[in-house]
């Protein structure tokens, strides 16, 4: 196991400290890909722990409730369970998931549950305060690259119909039986191909990994260092995806990540998590300032990563490097 430094970085008194976050998270993107956002405002910790609730009360239901808004892979979108196969391991995660895209909210959501009735409009909520801080994060790399400073955050603003920034909730499960019959991963290894992924964690719930190096929206790059990032509530674990990798022209990291199991030993309740996926609109095209690649459209782009995700490992995903 790796021992690379995931840094963390406070945002306390962000207005007055502007400057030096913002030197520190453009270091963590272009040296690392992962960080730790500890000491925001919103979402408070108290803010986080409400929606592991209510995460929490949402799985609980019985399958054919959550199974009324089903997953449709073309649209990435609604529940479902033991069906996402990473190509990595072949095998689908152990885990349960609920995909929100923002502009579906009156549409495709969960939103008529007796049990939970302020289970939609929290979610909202918190997607929208979610969706506040990594529009601030997404100034400071808009900046960093040359753009305008609104350029990023104009791409995913949420006021669009076709704005497709996802919240998705996850529920590995807990692991019983026999110890040979234990699975080793409850997410395989993978890159996000979003642009900016927000994870929130729940403190007892250790397991993921990343692999710094290993930083790949093409095949490059190789390594196989995995360092554990803790997982801690109220803390925020950013990793920058695949297509600000590309929209940097590779300055800015997407590394390899996964969920190991827990071990015989090991906490073998349940695992939640929650990830916000920002996401531009579907017409923005990804160029970045030294037009290293080919621009793409965010539609084709994502269009593009379902391919490759669901293929298996080898056969190769699009090729968008000019040269
Ligand atoms: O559950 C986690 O901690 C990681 C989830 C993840 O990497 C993903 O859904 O892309
Ligand atoms: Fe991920």
């Amino acid at each position: 196991m790796g021992d690379r430094q995931i840094p963390r970085i406070s945002l306390r008194d962000f207005d007055t400290r502007k400057d030096q976050i913002g030197k520190e998270l453009i270091a963590a993107a272009e040296n690392v890909g992962f960080f730790i956002l500890v000491d925001q405002e919103r979402p408070s910790k108290q803010d986080i722990q409400r929606m592991f609730d209510l995460s929490t009360k949402y799985f609980a239901l019985p399958d054919t409730t959550k199974g009324r808004w089903p997953f449709i892979r073309e649209q990435n979108t609604g529940w479902e369970k033991d069906a996402q196969i990473r190509p990595s391991t072949r095998v689908a995660d152990p885990k349960e998931s609920l995909q929100l895209q923002y502009f579906r909210r009156n549409t495709y959501w969960p939103n008529d549950l007796p049990e939970i009735p302020e289970f939609h409009q929290a979610c909202l909520e918190f997607m929208e305060s979610v969706q506040d801080l990594s529009m601030k994060i997404l100034s400071f790399f808009s900046v960093a690259l040359g753009f305008p400073p609104s350029f990023l955050a104009d791409a995913h603003d949420l006021s669009y119909e076709d704005c497709l920034s996802t919240m998705r909730l996850l529920r590995y499960h807990e692991v019983t039986g026999k110890v040979s019959d234990m699975p080793e991963w409850r997410a395989g290894a993978h890159t996000d191909f979003d642009v900016l992924t927000m994870l929130f964690q729940e403190t007892g719930g250790d397991g993921l990994e990343v692999c710094p190096g290993r930083e790949a929206h093409t095949s490059f790059a190789q390594g196989d260092d995995w360092t554990a990032v803790p997982a801690r509530t109220g803390e925020i674990t950013v990793n920058i995806g695949d297509m600000l990798m590309a929209w940097s022209d590779d300055r800015f990291k997407s590394l390899y990540h996964r969920v190991r199991a827990p071990g015989p030993n090991g906490n073998l309740k349940a695992r939640n998590s929650m990830a916000y996926f920002n996401q531009p609109r579907p017409h923005v095209l990804i160029q970045g300032p030294t037009k290293k690649y080919e621009a793409l459209s965010a539609s084709e782009y994502i269009l593009n990563a379902m391919k490759r995700y669901y293929q298996p490992t080898g056969t190769g995903g699009p090729k968008q490097l000019k040269t």
